[in-house]
């Protein structure tokens, strides 16, 4: 483990970030021409000694009309008409090399350039106003000259506000640079700005951070400290980061250790680390809560929220709640406390609790799975080929009964096809399916016949190979599932369903595709789970990973996020509406149109 250096108080914070952000390149303050040189430093010199005069005689200023043009690179806005009488503090700063007149009110920094008076006297009357809001701005750093190799001290260059802008999916930062040679007069600001800043409580200050040097390439670990930690460093967050050792390492810290202190955790690796984090989470919260796992529980939210920085092969959450796999995206989200409610499926067994999680797969995405994690000394990207083109000639459907509770059971319309019986059932009072939210005499849909895949995702699932998601069908937040079942095609048919899932046709426009919204589901394998045969060349090659969850004589692979998890007989997925907050956003709302996954 290691510590990014803890937050300071404001006062600290003004020396120790003279330290951060230092500019070895000569810069010139305040350039002026030759003429009016001697008058502006004179102006300037003043607003140094009596700042206070200066705001005396600024509040009587009139508020410039504002001029329309083309922004300048640092426009974050214009037009921004403020009262008076809202300024904190006023004064002059170079910015983009002009003069320009600065206010700080409580929600933004309008600033605008001093410009020359005409001949006939009139000054200024179209000046153009710019300003950057407050709340995308998440640090402020004291702007330094240093010569190479000097650490402390250098000349004062002015301040630095870091902005968060948008470009298409992706979140970037962005400096922008108030230049001002005068101490008092920049502590001033950076005291003023500091305070400001400080008042976004959804903002973390502290987080605990977990990176899976396994995932995908093994790069992991380098995106973290190259990409996100000197962000999370500009944004004085503190982040106690994890290396996890082993699967599951994660999931011990997050069960036993102390969580108070953080207003975050974050995972940086692939659907799988983000899948255990998750789970561990709201497995956490359980049993704080004093929830029994052993039983059809209704579980209460995580208590602290989620960022997933991405770092996998498919990296589905990260594309669902970010519309991208962009570390720096995700890292900006998290600093800028953006918090997206998401639905959480839980998965139970025999009436226990196996995990929580947002999509799984059985049949062909099980199957899948099983064999490309027998293959994993293969490089990523030719273990899943490989897995899915061997699953793909050995295709075989699952012989199963799959029941699932409508949401919209009006709306909903089951077809009945060839050779299935597809029957509306009385919930059998037997099963242990007792939540308060599932009634007794709601009638449960039941599908029992041959099955090539069944998908179950409380989450659109985004992801490269499906920019619209593997479940376009539901939402993030709106507590049911998506459910789809491919029943017995020809290889043929049921290879061009998979490749519509990446391009722009209805990957569920087939006769034998079926889609449902279901707020709980039940599956039972009826076949031998003759799986295992099918995967290995020997049983005896299978990894720790494959060792079962639950041992059984027969059990069956199933893909729950992108882990393969061995589940003996009949497996319950209940859907628990917004259960945990990720720090991202509702892609679908963000208005750049549909989201699309920068990994295409
Ligand atoms: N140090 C480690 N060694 C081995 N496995 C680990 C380690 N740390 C975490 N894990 C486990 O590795 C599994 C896979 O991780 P992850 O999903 O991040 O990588 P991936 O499978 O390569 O990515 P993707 O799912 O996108 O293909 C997770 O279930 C996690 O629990």
């Amino acid at each position: 483990m290691f510590e990014s250096p803890r937050k300071s108080t404001n006062r600290h914070a003004w020396s120790e970030s003279q330290e951060e952000l230092r500019e070895t390149q000569p810069v010139s303050p305040l350039k002026t021409g030759s003429r009016g040189r001697k008058k502006k430093r004179k102006q300037h010199k003043q607003h140094q000694q009596h700042p206070q005069r200066q705001q005396r005689s600024n509040r009587s200023v009139s508020i410039p009309r504002l001029r329309t043009g083309k922004p300048s690179a640092l426009t974050l806005g214009k037009g921004a008409a403020f009262n008076a009488e809202d300024a904190i503090v006023k004064g002059i700063f170079e910015i983009e090399k002009k003069s320009c007149d600065v206010v700080l009110t409580a929600t933004r920094v309008i600033w605008t350039p001093i410009e020359p008076e005409t001949p006939t006297g009139e000054s200024g009357s179209w000046r153009r106003e710019e300003h950057v809001e407050l709340r995308n701005v998440f640090a402020v750093k004291v702007k330094r000259r240093r010569s190479v190799g000097q650490q402390w001290g250098g000349t004062l260059l002015g301040l630095t506000l870091f902005c968060c802008v948008r470009k298409g999916a992706k979140l970037k930062e962005r400096p922008m640079h108030l230049n001002n040679l005068s101490a008092d007069h920049c502590e001033v600001w950076f005291r003023h700005l500091k305070d400001l800043l400080s008042g976004f409580q959804d903002r973390p200050k502290s987080l605990m951070v977990f990176v899976n040097p396994t995932s995908h390439r093994k790069e992991a670990y380098q995106t973290y400290r190259d990409e996100v930690a000197p962000l999370f460093k500009l944004a004085d967050i503190k982040a106690d980061v994890t290396v996890t050792k082993r699967r599951g390492h994660a999931l011990a810290i997050l069960r036993e250790g102390q969580l108070d202190a953080y207003d975050g955790v974050v995972c940086v690796g692939g659907d799988g680390s983000v899948a255990e984090v998750a789970h561990a989470l709201l497995l956490r919260a359980q049993m704080d809560a004093g929830r029994d796992t052993d039983s059809i529980f209704t579980p209460v939210r995580a208590a602290l929220p989620l960022g997933v920085i991405p770092a996998g092969s498919t990296d589905i959450v990260a594309c669902s709640v970010h519309g991208i796999s962009h570390p720096v995206t995700a890292a900006m989200h998290i600093i800028m406390g953006h918090r997206q409610a998401v639905d959480v499926s839980s998965f139970s067994s025999q009436g226990r609790l196996i995990r929580f999680g947002f999509s799984c797969m059985f049949g062909f995405g099980g199957r899948t799975l099983a064999l490309a994690e027998k293959h994993r000394w293969m490089p990523p990207s030719q273990r899943l080929e490989f897995a899915v083109i061997r699953t793909l000639a050995n295709l075989k459907p699952e012989d199963c009964e799959l029941s699932f509770l409508s949401v919209k059971q009006d709306q909903e319309t089951t077809k009945e096809p060839k050779g299935q019986k597809i029957l509306l059932s009385r919930r059998d009072s037997s099963r242990n399916i007792g939540e308060q939210d599932i009634e007794d005499d709601e009638p449960w849909v039941t599908i029992q016949g041959l099955l090539l895949n069944i998908s179950i995702m409380a989450i659109p699932c985004l992801c490269s190979m499906a920019p619209r998601g593997l479940a376009p069908n539901t939402r993030l937040d709106n507590g049911s599932m998506s459910v789809i079942a491919v029943r017995n095609a020809s290889r043929s048919e049921f290879i061009k369903h998979l490749k519509r899932y990446g391009n722009l046709n209805n990957q569920f426009g087939f006769p034998f595709v079926e889609t449902h919204t279901a707020r709980a589901v039940r599956l039972r394998p009826r076949s031998r789970g003759d799986w295992a045969e099918d995967v290995s060349e020997k049983a005896a090659d299978f990894d720790s990973k494959n060792i079962p969850i639950i041992s059984s004589e027969v059990s069956y692979p199933w893909n729950i996020d992108g882990d393969l998890l061995e589940v003996p007989g009949e497996l319950l997925i209940r859907v628990h509406p917004q259960l945990i907050l990720l720090f991202g956003v509702n892609t679908e709302e963000v208005d750049d149109g549909p989201a699309k996954c920068g990994c295409i």
